[in-house]
């Protein structure tokens, strides 16, 4: 563990300082392209301005015999398109105990390092393996003379990661966010689903029999169910961690692809408990999270009226039968703060609050 004076102290000579606050820019959807492919790596300069963030993949997903093509082809992209400001680049390394990460990082962040503004690392287990990307890339920074810290974000993805979350959350002032990665998770935890993420008809709770007349039980009677969230628990802990060291949370794939209907949902479930984006796999999900993703404009203007009522932030009122005081008028900041910073950046939703 360092000093905590020694915490925001470059970890290379010549490398940049490590930020002291997470940028909070839009990232709504990570949407992934593997670069390798050329039909995807052909979308991605109609791309820009269109997905918040925009990450070439290098990891599953990607054969082994394009790993190789998938990084060269990310160095290529980055160095011929212009993001813009609206839009973010982020990888997605392979993993820490595969043969390629050591290339991976040092080709990208030396050759495209300036253009960077995330990598993200799977199948983290604890806070040494953000500890060993943490100097490595400051290394790399230093060499490539880069003028601004690269941040990471890390997959929870096994079952240690899951019990070394805070840790994680906590490990360097690089820690951008963390996000769900369902499918290895599962694998890792032996659970018995074979989907990438979304709920499973099997996990469910059953109404009560109801009674006959003669008061015993009807156990083959019609009784409504109630599926449930497979993955409340993880998200909620995950939410708590980042949360708890200034952080962001995002939900991750949802494999379902026709599914646009389930997809929404779990995006959904995923806001409301604290989440700030979620990955797309496809075109077709970009439009589902930047819908889940920013709050609705009713949300906008009971938030207003809010904020509006109470002044000084503080008190107690009575707005439409409800009571409101402190700490709803902290939620509604939380709402406020989050719909200003989209606008920012999406003249559509900066017209939709507005009209609010
Ligand atoms: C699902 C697939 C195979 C369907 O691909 P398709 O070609 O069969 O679909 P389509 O509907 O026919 O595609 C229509 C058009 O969109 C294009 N397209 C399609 N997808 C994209 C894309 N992402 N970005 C840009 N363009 C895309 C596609 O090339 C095609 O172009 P065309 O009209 O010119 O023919 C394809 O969408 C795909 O490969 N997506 C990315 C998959 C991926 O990155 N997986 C890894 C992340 S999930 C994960 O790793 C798990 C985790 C966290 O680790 C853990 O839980 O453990
Ligand atoms: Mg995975």
């Amino acid at each position: 563990m360092r000093s905590a004076k020694d915490f925001f102290a470059p970890l290379a000579v010549g490398a940049p300082a490590p930020a002291r606050e997470v940028p909070a820019r839009p990232s709504r959807m990570i949407h992934f392209f593997d670069p390798s492919n050329p039909k995807m790596a052909a979308k991605v300069p109609d791309m820009v301005g269109v997905a918040d963030v925009l990450l070439g993949n290098l990891e599953d997903a990607v054969v082994a015999d394009k790993k190789e093509a998938a990084r060269e082809g990310l160095v290529q992209i980055a160095k011929d398109v212009d993001f813009g400001e609206h839009t973010q680049l982020w990888t997605r390394v392979n993993a820490l105990d595969s043969p390629w990460v050591l290339d991976d990082l040092t080709t990208l962040v030396t050759e495209i390092g300036d253009k960077l503004d995330v990598v993200m690392v799977p199948k983290v287990q604890g806070p040494e393996d953000i500890h060993y990307v943490d100097r490595l890339l400051a290394q790399l920074e230093a060499k490539g003379g880069v003028q601004r810290p690269i941040m990471v974000h890390a997959i929870l993805e096994t079952a240690r990661g899951m019990a070394n979350v805070e840790a994680i959350a906590g490990a360097s002032p690089r820690m951008q966010g963390i996000s769900l990665g369902p499918a290895d998770l599962a694998a890792d935890r032996r659970m018995k689903t074979t989907r990438v993420g979304g709920g499973h008809p099997g996990y469910l709770v059953r109404q009560d029999p109801t009674k006959g007349a003669d008061g015993i039980p009807d156990y083959q009677g019609q009784r409504t169910i109630f599926q449930q969230d497979l993955w409340h628990y993880t998200i909620a802990r995950m939410v708590d961690a980042c949360a708890m060291h200034g952080i962001f949370p995002f939900y991750g794939p949802f494999g379902d692809i026709k599914d646009v209907v389930a997809c929404e949902d779990q995006f959904r479930n995923a806001f409301l408990l604290g989440c700030v984006g979620a990955w797309s796999l496809h075109p077709v999900q970009i439009d589902i999270a930047k819908k889940v993703f920013s709050p609705s404009a009713e949300d906008v203007a009971h938030a207003r009226e809010v904020r509006d009522a109470m002044p000084s932030g503080g008190g107690a009122v009575m707005i439409d039968g409800k009571m409101e005081d402190d700490a709803s008028y902290k939620q509604c900041m939380v709402i406020l703060e989050l719909a200003e910073r989209l606008s920012a950046n999406d003249p559509e939703l900066a017209k939709l609050y507005a009209e609010a």
